[in-house]
């Protein structure tokens, strides 16, 4: 299913607008993420999808359809939702609480109570923590089995509100594992809500960055909003520990190349500078680099530059990587696609490592 928001602006009661004119196509059997910080409209946005919140102007489209043609209570039946803390029900069983939905959706109690057990199967939890109650799970089992509830109905689409905010790193790692090969199998339309721009780039197949004030700063593919940031908000918002994401594009050879930070010419730095940053031109091509401490109150032009080493087009044989590497006053081999344009960075190691393993 595709879900459209159309000029989808909420102002509440008290006059904040949480959502402003917001239009963008989630596409069907993807996972979209809106990510950005508190307050910026994310779970105001998520929620117009299922009528929790009705907008103030717009329209909401699942599959060209508009969802205030449909009643509220029908309309969230087909649509899965999980929320932070998971939500379970704490007087339910944790295999009453999967079987909610398909028992309000008439299932029979049977049909429904088997239906959960398959899902906490799926979701990876053993059969006999179905008769307990949550609060004797931790925290990382409600989650699932949160997820579990919300898969229950099959519905193809899932409204996910930061549901791993609560657990610790390395159970949200393997809950978000868990979704991925999930959804490899499922390919629900997902919409998730995260403030973590790690999260988002790890679940995405699509990224949807929001300032506050509820505007749509940039939507693109994680790769997409991570090299080509529309403005300083997304730059400095994506830009946290940049190169020691999580996300690398790993080529044939086994070679990560990793995000860099890059300065257009024409640009003012704001400040003195603290890490070397790579100069591009209008074409998105590598011109040379900014050395670290500069201080550069001027357009930047290509005198305030180092020279940069020899350039590595991706595929090209992986000696000339290494070269790249070597040759770069900052350490840091700079990667081009065909086009000449930075797709981003690799260091001697790296390659080295690389070329050991390969004997
Ligand atoms: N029911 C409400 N009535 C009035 N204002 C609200 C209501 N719900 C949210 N807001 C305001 O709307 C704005 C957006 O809130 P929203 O919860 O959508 O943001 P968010 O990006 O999900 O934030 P967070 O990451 O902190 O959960 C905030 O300024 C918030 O205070």
């Amino acid at each position: 299913m595709t879900i459209e928001f159309v000029g989808v602006t909420k102002r509440y009661p008290g006059g904040t607008v949480a959502v402003d004119g917001l239009s963008l196509t989630v596409e069907d059997g993807t996972i979209t993420v809106f990510v950005g910080p508190s307050g910026c409209g994310k779970t105001t946005s998520l929620r117009m999808i299922n009528r929790m919140v009705e907008p103030s102007a717009g329209t909401v489209l699942l599959d060209g359809k508009d969802v205030r043609e449909s009643e509220p209570s029908v309309l969230r039946r087909g649509i899965g939702y999980v929320i932070q803390s998971a939500g379970l029900f704490p007087h339910r069983t944790v295999l009453d609480n999967v079987a909610t939905v398909p028992l309000l959706s008439g299932w029979g109690k049977r049909k429904a109570r088997e239906r959960a057990a398959e899902m906490l199967a799926t979701v990876g939890l053993p059969a006999e923590l179905g008769d307990r109650y949550p609060a004797q799970l931790s925290g990382g089992q409600q989650q699932r089995v949160g997820v579990a509830r919300a898969l229950a109905a099959d519905s193809p689409v899932l409204l996910m509100d930061e549901p791993f905010s609560a657990v610790d790193p390395i159970v949200r790692e393997g809950l978000q594992d868990e979704l991925l090969r999930l959804q490899s199998q499922l390919g629900k339309t997902i919409v998730f809500v995260t403030h973590d721009i790690d999260e988002a780039v790890r679940l995405g197949d699509k990224v949807a960055v929001l300032r506050v004030g509820g505007r749509l700063a940039q939507y693109g593919t994680p790769a997409d909003v991570l090299r080509h940031p529309v403005d300083d908000f997304v730059a400095s918002f994506v830009g946290r520990d940049r190169g020691y994401r999580g996300l690398s594009f790993v080529d044939s050879d086994g070679v990560e190349t990793r995000p860099v930070t890059t300065i257009a010419l024409g640009e003012r730095v704001a400040g003195t500078t603290s890490d070397w940053l790579l100069a591009v031109n209008a074409g998105d091509q590598p011109r040379g680099w900014l050395p670290p401490k500069s201080t550069v109150d001027h357009e930047l032009t290509e005198s305030d530059l180092v020279a940069g080493g020899s350039l590595y087009q991706q595929g090209a044989p992986i000696r000339g990587a290494l070269d790249a590497a070597l040759s770069s006053p900052a350490g840091l081999g700079v990667v081009v696609d065909g086009e000449g344009r930075v797709v981003g960075v690799v260091t001697a190691r790296q390659i080295l490592d690389v070329l050991e393993n390969q004997g």
